[in-house]
Order: C-alpha cells, then sequence, then structure tokens
C-alpha cells in the first residue's frame, strides 16, 4: 500500500482542524507496520483513509494499482470495539461481510478461523455472553473470513485488560505470521508496538506527520516475556525518548 503526501483538514465550527500533514508511507507487503502517536495526531485518520472510509484533502493511497476512495474487498478494518451485532449470534455475525457481497459465506473458511483463535463451539453464541476478549477474536474471525490482503487494526486491544491484551498480541503474531497479511495497526503502546512490528511509524502531534520510522529486528515468534527484557526496555526508552524530546 502507498500513501502519497496525504493531508486532510476537517472543516468545525470552531475552525480547520489540520489533521494529516503530507504523510508519505510506502507500506511493503506481507509487513506487520505499527503507526504510534500521541493521542490527536491523526492516526485514526490515516487509517480510516487507508480503509476508503474518509476522504482525503489532498494526496491519494494505493493499494497496488487501485486508488483507494471507497472501501476494497482486498482491505479489512478492525476497530476498537468488537461491533459486533447484539442481536445476531456469533455465526451470523461472521456472515454479515458475505451478505453485504451478496456471496455465500466460506463455511469451511469460518470454522477453521472459528478453530484458530479458540471460539470453535461457540457459533450460536451472542455477543453478550461473550467476554471482550472473545467478541474481539470474534471480530478478527469476520474480517479474516473474506481473506483481504491487508487487515487496518485501529487499536483493537485497547479496551482489554492486560492479560487479555497479551493474549490477543501473540494471537495477532501468530495469524500474521501462518497468513503473511499485510497488517497496519494503530497503538497508543510503545511496548505494544515494539513486541508486534517489523517497522513502526513515530507520528508527531497536530497537525499528523511522519516524525521517524523505526525498524524492530527481534527474532520470531516474540514471547510476551520479551517485554522484561533488557534490550526491549532499551528500545520502549529510546522511542520515548524520541517522543519526549520533539515535546521539549
Ligand atoms: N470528523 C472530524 N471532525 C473534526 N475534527 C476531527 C474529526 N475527526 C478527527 N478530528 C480531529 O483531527 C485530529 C486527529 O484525529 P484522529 O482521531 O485521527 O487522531 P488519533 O491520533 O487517532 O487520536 P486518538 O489516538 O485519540 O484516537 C484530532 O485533533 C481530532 O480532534
Amino acid at each position: 500500500m502507498t500513501v502519497s503526501s496525504a493531508s486532510k483538514h476537517y472543516a468545525t465550527r470552531s475552525g480547520t482542524v489540520h489533521a494529516l500533514d503530507r504523510v508519505s508511507l510506502q507500506v511493503r507487503e506481507g509487513e506487520f507496520l505499527c503507526i504510534l502517536g500521541p493521542s490527536g495526531c491523526g492516526k485514526s485518520t490515516l487509517l480510516w483513509s487507508m480503509a476508503g472510509l474518509h476522504s482525503l484533502s489532498n494526496g491519494e493511497i494505493r493499494l497496488g494499482s487501485d486508488k483507494i476512495e471507497k472501501p476494497h474487498p482486498e482491505i479489512a478494518m478492525i476497530f476498537q470495539e468488537a461491533n459486533l451485532l447484539p442481536w445476531r449470534n456469533l455465526e451470523n455475525n461472521i456472515a454479515l461481510p458475505f451478505e453485504l457481497k451478496r456471496t455465500r459465506p466460506d463455511k469451511a473458511r469460518i470454522a477453521k478461523l472459528l478453530q484458530r483463535v479458540g471460539l470453535a463451539g461457540f457459533e450460536h453464541k451472542f455477543p453478550r455472553e461473550l467476554s471482550g476478549g472473545m467478541q474481539q477474536r470474534a471480530s478478527i474471525v469476520r474480517s479474516l473470513a473474506v481473506n483481504p490482503s491487508v487487515l487496518l487494526m485501529d487499536e483493537p486491544f485497547g479496551a482489554l485488560d492486560a492479560f487479555t491484551r497479551d493474549e490477543m498480541n501473540l494471537l495477532i503474531q501468530e495469524i500474521w505470521m501462518e497468513t503473511g497479511k499485510t497488517i497496519i495497526f494503530i497503538t497508543h503502546s510503545i511496548a505494544e508496538a515494539l513486541f508486534l512490528a517489523d517497522r513502526i511509524v513515530v507520528m508527531s502531534a497536530r497537525p499528523g506527520r511522519i516524525q521517524e520510522i523505526v525498524d524492530v529486528d527481534f527474532p520470531r515468534p516474540r514471547p510476551v516475556s520479551i517485554q522484561s527484557t533488557p534490550e526491549f526496555i532499551a528500545r520502549v526508552n529510546d522511542i520515548k525518548a524520541m517522543i519526549d524530546h520533539r515535546k521539549a
């Protein structure tokens, strides 16, 4: 995916908000890219534009030769909230993207994915009967069921408790290693970005710009315990200093 000089202004009652300023980025096929930055730096604006859910004021985003101006079948998005429909059971929630595309749900693929994320046997449960982590796993299945090549994740685990978040980070790492999908993942957490990413895009606050792109080369699979190693902590501090320095 290629982002070329993407800028976004929002017109509000109190004036124009300059949310993104000439952001250019080449996302490599199959990479795990994390976007890290303070609240309000335009991370969601950038991701939503990549999903074709927001239009840019200037610049363009492409997947291969396709210009992204509306949702694209190869690009799926996962939000902070699982956004399952409360009146549908899991199976019918996962079937929704197929219904929208007027195609038949790929039952074999869905069963495999449910098994993969530990939700086999829960097909007939309703969202209220599931924990937050389980709901988010279901939303991952819903996104992967249509087999997109790019998965956009907007702080998907931000609302979960620390243990569930660790579990979900391990799961998404495994899924990424197994499927080779391109994942673009927004987070506020330096540790989460370092745990997951091949590269971290550090953004600066308004107007949102790319401050720095950091390569992360810890070998995979990365265990949760890597986060307490001196090397990991040193990298967290490096990025923290980069962000603090920018504020000064
Ligand atoms: N629809 C909108 N109308 C007006 N201003 C908006 C709109 N959406 C976002 N903004 C503003 O644009 C800026 C960037 O917002 P955005 O949500 O992209 O940032 P973010 O980095 O994702 O923030 P957070 O981490 O808090 O979710 C913010 O100042 C926000 O208030």
